[in-house]
């Protein structure tokens, strides 16, 4: 059911908090009465300023405890728990927000007379909560009234976002309104590990964002330590082995990815040492060039498309740590055998993030700081699919999204594996990595995921 905002809205919440001081404080007044009468008609001696003093201290009491209380429930309680009373408080909330962000920015009018200053036109604004699902849906007016452009030009959306911490997922226009969706609770979209469903071209990330990899072709995951990069990249990786069989891993760190070459999924396809790492990629490289021929021979007859219309699977290199990776080779001997692969590796590197979408050659990328001198430009602006774990710094977010204007928040204090990310140019979002179980085990996981492979060659 949707709830119609009003001007005094803007002050629902501190209204409730009042009144319900107010509420207590009547019932103290009452219940000390009737015991006043109670005792009195009992025949017991008081003195009246006795009586006062108390009634005084328990006044005093009660209301700092009920104010105190409150103040809690209000911004507490919607927080931790998931029932009736935190939904109420979490509508009263958005309510105040909804009518506040009208207010502040002055989109209503207004007229004055002798008697002062009066509303003439207040926005019909309406939305819900569909708490089951973490959204929030508004109504808002295109009605040819003087505010109509703070909507229609998509200004109160960006300050719902902003205040309410909560992301655009779409935008729906009809006659005389525009109908926004926003999630307001990531961490109702998280999914899973047993829900991730990855099918070609789609790879599961959150409830209402994949990674369509031939339209957002390559992939960046950066985070610091600790914040949830690996299992975020765990869960990408058993995913993909569900839709091809052709994906090699680069671990330099040798970190628990490079362990994977212990498992019949990844066996001979995972690599940590230098100078392999260099030869393989070069080896992704040719492969990628063989099709190309392969593709280039086909469309001679006038055929038309992509990779995948030629019934070819699409491979992934999945490079972890890549910072590492350029820092020790560049601390190569220049002109030594190992320092010529290197640069081999970088250019194929380049070809493959250009050439690769066409092709079906995709490349992840896993580092900590994604700066231009461990990430060549080149490269990163081939990277569609952008993710970062954790709140990143201004630096970074720079690096990432130079065009985003929201505010990135923490999502969470306790939990891990929460980011932001941006699929191509759409909006940043906020998102929580599938979560994986207590007691996750990443090499039988890795094989049931393989195992779920149609062709399992
Ligand atoms: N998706 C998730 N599901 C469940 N727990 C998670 C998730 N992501 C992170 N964690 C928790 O956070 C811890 C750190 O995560 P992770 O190892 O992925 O961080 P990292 O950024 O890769 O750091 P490091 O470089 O030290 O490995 C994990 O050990 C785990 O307890």
């Amino acid at each position: 059911m949707y709830r119609k905002i009003k001007y005094g809205d803007q002050y629902f919440a501190r209204t409730l908090f009042i009144r319900s001081l107010l509420f207590i404080s009547f019932s103290l007044l009452l219940i000390n009465t009737f015991m006043l009468f109670l005792l009195l008609s009992m025949r017991i001696n008081l003195s009246i300023v006795m009586v006062s003093i108390v009634m005084l201290i328990e006044f005093a009491v009660v209301l700092s405890f009920a104010s105190h209380f409150l103040q809690r429930l209000y911004t507490e309680y919607p927080k931790t728990h998931d029932n009736w009373l935190s939904h109420y408080i979490a509508t009263v909330e958005v309510q105040q927000i909804l009518s506040k962000l009208v207010s502040s920015k002055g989109a209503y009018e207004t007229n004055s007379d002798d008697k002062g200053e009066y509303i003439t036109y207040y926005p019909k604004i309406k939305f819900k909560l569909l708490h089951a699902t973490g959204q929030l849906v508004v109504e808002e007016p295109i009605d040819a009234e003087k505010s109509m452009d703070f909507f229609a030009s998509g200004q109160y959306d960006k300050l719902i976002e902003t205040s309410l911490l909560a992301d655009l997922q779409n935008t729906a226009s009809s006659k005389g309104k525009i109908v926004s969706t926003f999630a307001f609770d990531p961490i109702k979209f998280r999914l899973q590990l047993a829900d991730l469903a990855p099918k070609k071209g789609t790879l599961n990330v959150m409830r209402g964002i994949d990674w369509k990899y031939d339209k957002f072709y390559n992939m960046l995951i950066a985070g610091n330590v600790g914040t949830g990069k690996s299992y975020t990249l765990f869960s990408i990786l058993g995913q993909l082995l569900v839709v091809t069989k052709f994906v090699t891993v680069f671990d330099p760190k040798k970190s628990d990815l490079a362990s994977l070459k212990y498992t019949k999924a990844l066996e001979g396809k995972v690599f940590s040492d230098n100078t392999e790492i260099n030869e393989q990629v070069h080896v992704f490289y040719e492969e990628m060039m063989q099709r190309a021929e392969k593709m280039e021979n086909i469309k001679k007859s006038g055929k038309l498309g992509a990779y995948m219309d030629f019934n070819f699977a699409p491979h992934f290199m999945f490079f972890d740590e890549f910072g590492a990776w350029r820092e020790r080779n560049d601390a190569l001997k220049f002109g030594s055998p190992e320092y010529d692969g290197y640069q081999t590796a970088m250019s194929n590197l380049l070809e493959i993030a250009m050439l690769g979408r066409e092709l079906g050659f995709y490349i992840i990328v896993g580092m900590q700081r994604p700066s231009a001198d461990s990430l060549p430009m080149a490269i990163r602006n081939q990277l569609n699919f952008k993710m970062v774990m954790g709140v990143p710094t201004p630096e970074i977010s720079k690096m990432l999204f130079p065009d985003n204007q929201k505010d990135l928040r923490a999502l969470s204090q306790d939990l891990k594996g929460w980011g932001f990310l941006q699929s191509g140019n759409d909006q940043v979002r906020s998102f929580f990595a599938p979560e994986m179980p207590k007691g996750f085990n990443l090499h039988e996981w890795i094989e049931m995921m393989n195992s779920q492979r149609k062709d399992k060659k």
